[in-house]
């Protein structure tokens, strides 16, 4: 008969379920010797021949209680003498949970020993599987130096991890226990609102998640930025919400660094921005300081997206040459620069940009610049530009320009025969003018004269002073004939004109012109000049208000 039959009085039934179980079975008598072990025991133990063995031999773990053993009490019950022992290790590395009791009779008097057997080793490791992951977790939030939080939206409770309570200057145990009101304590009270609004659309299901930036008060007294971020992680049965998990991210320095970028780009004259250009020829402005509005007239939203609006108001002139030059830069990724002006709000701007470009990965080009108003450096150079080439006086060029210009007709001449001629003009009795009706009579015939020029002449002709009352026009792609006509003309027009004189009474004065043309005999010139110069003398020499043309 089986042992196990045997002890139990039991059928042969019990026997054979015992050995369908997955929980190892152990049986044995007074002596700790095994009488019975079911299939699941043997390979727990992986020992087929367990029958006869001292148990304590068997589960050494088991030994201190198995000394304990008394048969001799009747016992009260089947409660185990030991349950759930510390899980024991064996060699294969498995985790074992072991329940020793007695087996009682029914008179209560213990009979033999009970001792069931759990594999437990997938369990353990799925609970150091987890151990690890939460520290991991642990270690990555720390690293993050991110607080954490978790709100029951309908207790109100908060659990925060210890980082969360350092952001604000206190321990966790400080600030034990948290709820809600303990967040809303330390929030700025005009972005509470902000905040609510935000878990509200979340919760809603406007927002897959919420996200805001608030203040939040230090211990100190003071203010931090901070980065909350969360998640509804349950809700009720009946749909409310339950968990909320979260962070909460100390970015006062990057908030404070972001205020003194911004302070510095409202300062900085102009505009700073990022520019891109994808490769399908779309660009935009992922960055533009409020200088836009000054610079193209726009704000920085109106080009956040879509950069037209400024191309739109290029001048019409300059258009190509920017296109150009920003398709230069894109394809050489070497420094962006151009002088353009922009049309807006009925006025004309000169823009300078200076950029350096960057080449992202996906084939966009991103330019990071500076672009200016140079408005008035412009018109300064421009103003620089004509008092370098004009008389002050008369308006008209300058001997300076006047032989730069004499120069390069000479140029022209000599390498296509182009005709050119000049007039040497000379006021007569200038100095009489002067002494009889003063130096600023003398001034205002001479700018008269600058004007009759400029009604009489063509706009091709160049009239400029050379000094005191002596001028000298440049009539291009003229021959001597043409040019004794010009001067005669000029001649006549200056003899009949009334000058205002100093006393009220109108005055006249005469001109004595020298026309010379470019010819075989002018090596440079400085000798066609000679000649004019001569030619007038002869005019004077014939009695003034005349024209005489040079041999
Ligand atoms: N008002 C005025 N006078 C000037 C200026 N530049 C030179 N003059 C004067 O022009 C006069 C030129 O006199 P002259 O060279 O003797 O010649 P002129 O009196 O015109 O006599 P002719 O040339 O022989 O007809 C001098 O008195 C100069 O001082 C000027 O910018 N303004």
């Amino acid at each position: 008969m089986h042992p196990f039959i045997d002890f139990l009085n039991a059928s042969d039934e019990l026997a054979q379920i015992s050995e369908q179980l997955s929980e190892g079975v152990l049986v044995a008598n007074r002596q700790g010797l095994v009488h019975f072990a079911n299939k699941a025991a043997r390979r727990a133990l992986g020992n087929d021949n367990l029958l006869e063995q001292p148990l304590a031999q068997l589960l050494p773990w088991l030994s201190p209680y198995l000394e304990k053993l008394d048969f001799d009490q009747p016992r009260p019950d089947r409660s185990p003498l030991v349950s759930a022992l510390p899980v024991a290790l064996d060699s294969e590395g498995r985790h074992l949970r072991l329940n020793l009791s007695y087996l009682l009779a029914s008179n209560r008097q213990p009979k033999a020993l009970l001792v069931l057997i759990k594999d437990v080793t997938l369990s353990v490791r799925d609970r150091e599987r987890l151990q690890s992951q939460k520290t991991r977790l642990e270690t990555i939030i720390d690293g993050t130096r991110a607080g954490t939080w978790e709100w029951n939206v309908q207790t109100g409770e908060n659990i925060i991890n210890e980082r969360w309570a350092q952001m604000l200057g206190y321990t966790k145990a400080e600030l034990e226990p948290t709820t809600e009101a303990t967040f809303q304590s330390f929030v700025h009270p005009d972005d509470w609102v902000g905040t609510s609004a935000k878990v509200k659309r979340h919760f809603d299901g406007e927002l897959p998640f919420y996200d805001h930036v608030c203040r939040m008060r230090h211990r100190d007294g003071h203010w931090i930025w901070v980065h909350d971020r969360g998640r509804l992680t349950s809700r009720t049965a009946d749909g409310k919400p339950l968990w909320v998990t979260g962070t909460h991210i100390d970015i006062t320095d990057s908030k404070e660094a972001e205020e003194r970028l911004s302070k510095l780009a409202k300062t900085i004259p102009g505009l700073i921005y990022q520019y891109a250009l994808d490769r399908d020829g779309h660009s935009w402005f992922p960055y533009a300081s409020e200088g836009i509005r000054d610079i193209y007239g726009l704000s920085p939203q109106q080009v956040q997206d879509d950069a037209s609006l400024v191309f739109d108001r290029v001048h019409p002139d300059d258009q190509d040459a920017l296109a150009q030059s920003i398709s230069l830069s894109a394809n050489s990724l070497n420094k962006w620069h151009c002088q353009y002006r922009v049309c807006f709000d009925g006025k004309e701007q000169w823009l300078e940009g200076n950029s350096i470009p960057e080449l992202l990965d996906d084939g966009t080009v991103l330019w990071h610049g500076l672009i200016t108003d140079i408005t008035e450096r412009k018109h300064l150079e421009e103003q620089l530009r004509t008092l370098s080439l004009t008389d002050e006086l008369t308006g008209l060029y300058n001997r300076r320009h006047l032989f730069q210009a004499l120069e390069d007709a000479y140029q022209r001449h000599q390498r296509y025969q182009t005709p050119c001629s000049v007039l040497l003009i000379d006021v007569d009795h200038f100095k009489q003018i002067n002494d009889n009706h003063g130096h600023h009579v003398g001034d205002a015939v001479l700018k008269r004269l600058a004007d009759l020029f400029r009604e009489k002449l063509r706009v091709t002709d160049l009239a400029g002073r050379l000094g005191g009352e002596e001028f000298l026009v440049l009539l291009g792609d003229t021959t001597l004939e043409g040019a004794k006509k010009a001067a005669e003309l000029l001649c006549q027009a200056f003899a009949v004109l009334d000058l205002p004189g100093d006393d009220g009474l109108p005055f006249r004065a005469t001109l004595s012109i020298g026309v010379a043309s470019l010819g075989q005999e002018d090596d440079e010139v400085s000798t066609l000049v000679s000649r004019a110069d001569k030619a007038v003398y002869r005019a004077k020499h014939q009695g003034r208000n005349r024209v005489c043309l040079a041999h």
